[in-house]
Parts: structure tokens; sequence; C-alpha cells
């Protein structure tokens, strides 16, 4: 039977201490009583399974499954599944909790969750995932539900996966529950705007940062970090909003062009070339990829994994303004350092929520049995970060903190004060 290795931490800072480190320092800042402290610090639970796959070649193999909700205490959790080599228990509590920590800052009536399970889809068969996607699903039923725990994608899983959990679900309740996931195709309950949405709300962030900051969009160069769902989206709206991209990346590398590179033509070569930007024509490949995170550009969107900017590269960062399109890509010990060079950075709470956001009009419509335009949902969306936005950056102003810490502040402030409310003692 083959085994898995377990995969080493990716960074010595683990994402759960960096999600401690601010939730710490903005528990501080707002006084927070050592009751709702031990509330809040603590996941709600954390379930792990072990899933039995028979693989194309009739071996069976045996994969590991997480779903961990950290808070219920605003509403159902909310948070996507992963399917990556390296997941582990620590990097699921500090995505669970950054979930949390999210939907509070955009103000939807959600908790936060999280899954994922340790595998690798680019070496999968579409069978051997799907098979994956359902037994994870079954694992999980007592634990999702429309009123409980709503998935949706996360890095290595989109439409197709949520599909089959949604199927799976339904057939284990006899009837269609497509409310208990989102991020679905359309035909099946998805919202439009899904798609885009996460990429979306960085380029509303982005727009918002660049007007604090003085930064004309038309003058402006950026390099994108990840090409895929999040990293590709960001650089189409960020391009038609007159932002130059000048590097791209993903998994094979990264690709310069100080010209500009042409989205589009990335895109349409990534999608007929396996899903990768190997061999790209319309940029240079770069020799280090993480170099491209040192690029003196005007603005820099971390689209792909935790832990990128750590004490290891952040000296060499020249970016203005940082949005942060993954979750956590910024290791907290960095943070200092972004701080005292003067780089504004949107934190990933506020920069990527506009993911969630959709994923909760997608609930909503799946609840009412009705569908909305993609014109009422990108409005509303905008408008949604958009004042997110603002009322982290008057937090920022009002507690004398960085936008990282005024995001976890406005969010630790809503949720201990509905616990409070609630009357969990
Ligand atoms: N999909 C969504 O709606 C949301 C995603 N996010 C976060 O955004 C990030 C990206 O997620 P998706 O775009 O959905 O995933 P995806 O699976 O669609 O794309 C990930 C991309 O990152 C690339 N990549 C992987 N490792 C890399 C590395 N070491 N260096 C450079 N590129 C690398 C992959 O090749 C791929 O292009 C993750 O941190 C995820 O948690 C956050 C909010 C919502
Ligand atoms: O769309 C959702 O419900 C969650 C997306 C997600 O996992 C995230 O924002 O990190």
């Amino acid at each position: 039977m083959a085994y898995i290795e377990p995969a080493p931490i990716k960074d010595a800072e683990n994402p759960l201490e960096s999600m401690m480190e601010r939730f710490n320092l903005a528990a501080e800042k707002l006084g927070l009583s050592e009751e709702v402290y031990n509330v809040l610090k603590n996941p709600a639970k954390q379930v792990i399974v072990s899933l039995p796959i028979t693989m194309d070649n009739g071996k069976i193999q045996v994969f590991e499954g997480i779903r961990v909700i950290h808070s219920n205490i605003l509403g159902p959790a909310k948070g996507g599944i992963r399917f990556a080599p390296d997941v582990h228990l620590d990097e699921v509590k500090a995505l669970a909790a950054w979930m949390t920590w999210k939907c509070a800052v955009v103000d939807i009536p959600y908790g936060g969750g999280k899954g994922g399970v340790k595998c690798n889809p680019r070496e999968m068969s579409k069978g051997e995932i799907e098979r994956l996607m359902r037994a994870y699903t079954l694992a999980m039923i007592d634990v999702f539900g429309p009123d409980k725990d709503i998935p949706a994608p996360d890095m290595g899983t989109g439409p197709r996966e949520m599909a089959w959990l949604m199927d799976e679900y339904s057939k284990a309740h006899g009837m269609t529950v497509n409310a208990v996931v989102t991020g679905k195709p359309l035909v099946l309950g998805g919202s439009l705007g899904r798609t885009e949405a996460t990429g979306r709300g960085v380029m509303v962030s982005a727009l918002a940062a660049m007007q604090k900051l003085k930064i004309n969009p038309f003058q402006a160069t950026c390099a994108v970090q990840g090409f895929g769902n999040v990293g590709s989206w960001a650089s189409i709206l960020l391009e038609e909003r007159g932002l130059k991209i000048v590097a791209i990346s993903d998994i094979s590398g990264a690709y310069h062009n100080e010209n500009g590179i042409n989205i589009q033509e990335a895109i349409a070569y990534r999608d007929g070339n396996n899903g990768t930007l190997e061999g790209f024509k319309g940029a240079e490949k770069m020799a280090d990829a993480m170099e491209l995170l040192e690029l003196e550009v005007d603005v820099l969107v971390p689209a792909a994994v935790e832990d990128v900017i750590t004490i290891h590269n952040v000296d060499r960062i020249k970016a203005k303004l940082i949005v942060e399109g993954a979750n956590g890509p910024t290791s907290a010990k960095a943070d200092a350092i972004i701080n005292e060079k003067g780089i504004m950075a949107v934190p990933d709470i506020l920069a990527n929520a506009g993911g969630v956001t959709v994923s909760y009009f997608e609930w909503v419509q799946n609840r009412l049995g009705y569908k909305w335009t993609a014109e009422r949902v990108n409005r509303r969306s905008d408008r949604i970060m958009k004042d997110a936005f603002d009322h982290v950056y008057e937090a920022s102003i009002k507690y004398d903190v960085p936008m990282r810490i005024a995001a976890y502040i406005v969010a630790i402030d809503k949720v201990a004060k509905t616990y409070t409310y609630r009357g969990g003692f």
C-alpha cells in the first residue's frame, strides 16, 4: 500500500503561529477579556479522517482528510477545501480562523471553517479525484450542512469538485441540497460572478489602497504570484483598470516582461498547456521564481501559497503596496519590517474576502430558489469590499496600527461582541 510522507511545514514560522501573533496583538489593543480570548483562540471542532481510495491501477491508497471549524458564533462555518500535498493540521487551523475573521471583516453572517486533503491532484486522474472528493464528503456528512458548515473551493479544487460534493451530500439526504456548498457550476445553482469574485475583490482593494497612496493605476506596474483562480482573475481585472502586469508566476516558474504581459494570451496559453505557464513566450522565464516578489513594482499581489514573504526576503521587497490574494502569504515576523519600510499591506482577511462574499450571495440565492444577475452580484460585492476597506482603514487610524492589525481588531471586536450578547459564559 502506498504511504504518503508527511510534508514538512513550509516555513519556520508556521501559519498558525502567524495567525496567533496577529490575534494576540489585536486582542491586546481591544482589551479582550481572558475568557473571550480563550474561546476565540481555540477551534470549535477538528475532524481528521482516513480516506481509502481505489486508484486506477487497482491499488488502495489512504489519504488524510481534515475539516476544522474555528467558530460558528456569527453563523454556520464557511470556508474552502484545499487539495494539496502539503496540507497539515496547523495550516487548516490557521485557514479556518482566518475565515472567521474574514467573514466578520466583510460583515457576513458566517463563522469560519476550512478543509484539506493531503493529495496531489496534478498527479491524479479525474476518476481518482472524484472518488476522493465523494469519500471526503461522506466522511464529513455530519459536519457539513447548509446551516452548519458550508464548504467552497480553495487551492486545487473548483466548481467540478463542488458539484461532486453537492451530489454526494444530496444523495445521502435523499433530496437536492444545493445550499450545502458554494462555488458550484452555474447549472447546479452556482452564482454568476463567483469564479472571478476573489480576484475582483483583490482589484477593488488594490484600487482603494492606491487611492490612499496616490498611485495612478494608469502609471502603475504590478507583479502577481500564482496564476490560478485568484491570481489570473486579479491580473485580468487590474489590467482592465490600467495597471501594467509585468510579472506572473505559477508552479512552473515566474515570467517577466517589463513592457507588460498580455494576460488574456497568458490565460489562453495556460488553459491549452495542461494548466501551467511552462513555455509561455509572452515573457521571459526568471531564473529564480521567488525573485518575482522582489521586483521594483508599485503593486505586488501574492496569490499562491502561505509564507512566501518572510524574514528571509522581506528586506528585498520593493513594492509600495502589497495586496494579499492568497491566505497567509506574509509571515507574522515579516510584518514589522514591512511596516518599517512604509509598505502598505492590505491583509488577506480583507483583500481576498470577495470570494466568500459572493459565496454568501450564492447561498442566499439557493435558499431563495432565485438567481441574481451578474451586474447585481458585482455591484453588491464591490460595495461590501469598498466599505470593508474603508472601515479597516479608519480602524488603522483610530488604533494607530497597520491595516493588518486593524482588520483583526474589526473582526475580533465583532465576534467577541456577538459571543458576549449570545451569553456563552
Ligand atoms: N479560490 C478562492 O475563491 C479563494 C482562494 N484564496 C486563496 O488564494 C490562494 C490561491 O488560491 P486559488 O487561486 O483558488 O488556487 P488555484 O489552485 O486555482 O491556483 C493556485 C496557483 O498557485 C500556483 N502555485 C502553487 N504553488 C506555487 C508557488 N510555490 N509559487 C508560485 N505559484 C504557485 C499554482 O500553479 C496555481 O497557478 C490560496 O492561498 C487560497 O487559499 C483566498 C480566498 C478565496
Ligand atoms: O467561498 C468561500 O466560502 C470560502 C473561500 C475561502 O476558502 C477563502 O476565502 O479562503
